[in-house]
């Protein structure tokens, strides 16, 4: 593993509040370990965020290889001129690149201090028939369905990426049954059933860079739930921090980097379609040098998110679909931190639970 995935934060280690967050084995999830499935349970109901380690079985512990290839991709892609990247800025909220200073940022009136290039997943069965034939096609092909406009950097990755999001899918939906089966949940009610291949949804993997900064007008991503069902996260610098649902809003703690183990979260919507019984934990990421993005940083985030259409009861306890919240919440984080303040998309309802 490449060392400057790995510095740390100016302030020292041993000061650094760390979030305890449980490890749940992906090992033991895929092998039908039904004591596994009850933590699994437990830690989305307790604080919607755990580690899973994905090193014990040889399906997930490629993904943990292809992190650091897709990083490196990563890399190159960033350190294009801005202008060539806004080549990939199609007025897409789920494809393409998104400059920094779109959203708010984690500082008062600052705006995000972060770009991102997305590929949009619609139609997980586009991708199925495409691994048949095992990459005999035409690696131009559109095979992340939905993408208007593939940048070159995706078309010539596309066997890295293609199977980057094939195992995302499949840890993603392991988690989903397992979750499932310890709520016993039967044929409809479960949670797979509003995630199906075929059905149009806004699942995406996004690729994240922090640039070095040093204005004070942008800084890192501000305080957030996240949209979808699960986010898996391969977070390897420091910089992420959650506001504990167990420690009811005390302090922002840093969530360690661990080689080895994906970090997942727990979005909105599969909040909402748990009766809010599993927790969308607050999350930020913040500049590792206090005030300013000493250096680079790098994350990569499979967001996935429900069918479109599906429709739960949101934070205000109003009747929306999958879709509307995801339009209503993106639009929120462009909002600036008044607007912010004044609603609860931009948390999910989440805040207002700690200060109860
Ligand atoms: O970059 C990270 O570590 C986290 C990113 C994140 O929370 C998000 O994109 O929703
Ligand atoms: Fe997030």
């Amino acid at each position: 593993m490449s060392t400057h995935y790995t510095s740390h934060p100016t302030i020292p280690v041993n000061q650094l509040e760390l979030a305890a967050l449980p490890t749940i084995d992906f090992a033991k999830l895929t092998g039908g370990d039904a004591s596994e499935a009850q933590r699994l349970l437990d830690a989305c109901v307790t604080q919607g965020f755990f580690y899973l380690d994905l090193q014990g079985s040889d399906s997930s512990s490629k993904i943990l290889a292809d992190q650091y290839a897709l990083l490196d991709v990563m890399k190159n892609y960033f350190d294009q001129p801005h202008e060539v990247k806004m080549e990939d800025n199609i007025e897409s909220v789920t494809d393409g690149f998104k400059p920094i200073g779109t959203f708010a940022g984690v500082n008062r009136n600052s705006r995000d201090c972060y770009e991102t290039l997305r590929v949009i997943v619609n139609c997980f069965s586009s991708l199925v028939v495409f691994f048949e034939p095992l990459f005999s096609r035409s690696p131009t092909k559109n095979i992340l369905n939905g993408s208007s406009k593939m940048p070159v950097t995706i078309q010539k990755n596309i066997s890295l990426i293609s199977n980057f999001v094939f195992d995302s899918h499949f840890i993603t939906h392991t988690i989903l049954a397992r979750l499932s089966d310890a709520l016993q949940l039967q044929g409809s009610a479960r949670f797979e059933s509003n995630h199906r291949d075929e059905k149009p949804s806004t699942t995406t993997l996004v690729l994240l860079h922090y640039p070095q900064n040093f204005d004070s007008e942008y800084s890192g991503h501000n305080k957030h739930t996240d949209i979808g069902s699960l986010t898996l996260l391969f977070t390897p610098q420091w910089g992420l921090q959650l506001l504990s649902p167990v420690e009811k809003a005390k302090s922002w703690l840093w969530v360690e980097p661990r080689p080895g183990h994906a970090v997942i979260n727990v979005g909105d919507s599969l909040r909402f379609l748990s009766g809010k019984r599993f927790k969308s934990c607050l999350h930020r990421v913040v500049p590792t040098g206090g005030m300013f993005q000493e250096e680079d940083r790098y994350s990569i985030a499979y967001f996935l998110r429900p069918e479109s259409d599906i429709d739960f009861e949101d934070s205000d306890g109003k009747t929306v679909s999958v879709k509307k919240w995801h339009d209503e919440k993106y639009i929120m984080y462009t909002q600036t931190h008044e607007t912010q303040d004044q609603s609860t998309v931009l948390t999910g309802g989440m805040e207002q639970t700690l200060l109860d």
